[in-house]
């Protein structure tokens, strides 16, 4: 099982997609607080999210809570960046791999940013002069390029 985490998510539609990838994926959703909308929140509703979808979904109240609660493996944690050095192509990816997100105006912190190792800091390729993806694009990307690597194991 892979792990995303979404550090102090504001839109909620893009969570509200999140939550369905990682329900379909079998990926655990890792929200950390501050959360930019209640969690109730109709507009992350309309991505049709069932009640077993939260099932997937847990919630901290804020970065040490998480690390502290799950005691992630600091050697197989990914930021995933624009500010990343590191090539998504190429990128190895084992079960339980943790893939960490920043906001969607904001991006990572710097500090949580470079608190992880030069080559955890992972870049998708963008064509020149275009700022970031979409936050739950490049959540589909990765997860589904983790899973791809492991044989989409559990899938059907
Ligand atoms: C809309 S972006 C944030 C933009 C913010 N201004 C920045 O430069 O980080 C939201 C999140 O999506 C992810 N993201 C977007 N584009 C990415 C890319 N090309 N490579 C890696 N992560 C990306 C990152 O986790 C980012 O924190």
């Amino acid at each position: 099982m892979f792990h995303v985490v979404l550090v102090e998510p504001e839109i909620p539609p893009n969570t509200g997609n999140i939550i369905r990838l990682c329900a379909n994926t079998g990926a655990q959703l890792h929200l950390i607080e501050p959360l930019g909308f209640p969690l109730d929140d109709a507009k992350m509703k309309r991505a049709g999210l069932d009640y077993h979808d939260y099932a997937s979904m847990r919630v901290h109240k804020n970065w040490d809570a998480y690390i502290s609660a799950c005691q992630p493996d600091p050697a197989r944690m990914f930021a995933l960046t624009t500010h990343g050095s590191a090539p998504f192509a190429g990128a190895s990816f084992l079960p339980g791999d943790v893939f960490v997100f920043g906001a969607e105006t904001r991006g990572l912190a710097p500090a949580l940013r470079e608190s992880f190792p030069a080559q955890q800091r992972i870049r998708l390729p963008m064509r020149p002069d275009n700022r970031s993806l979409n936050l739950s694009n490049t959540v589909a990307v990765v997860v589904f390029e983790a899973w791809r690597q492991n044989g989409y194991a559990g899938g059907a």
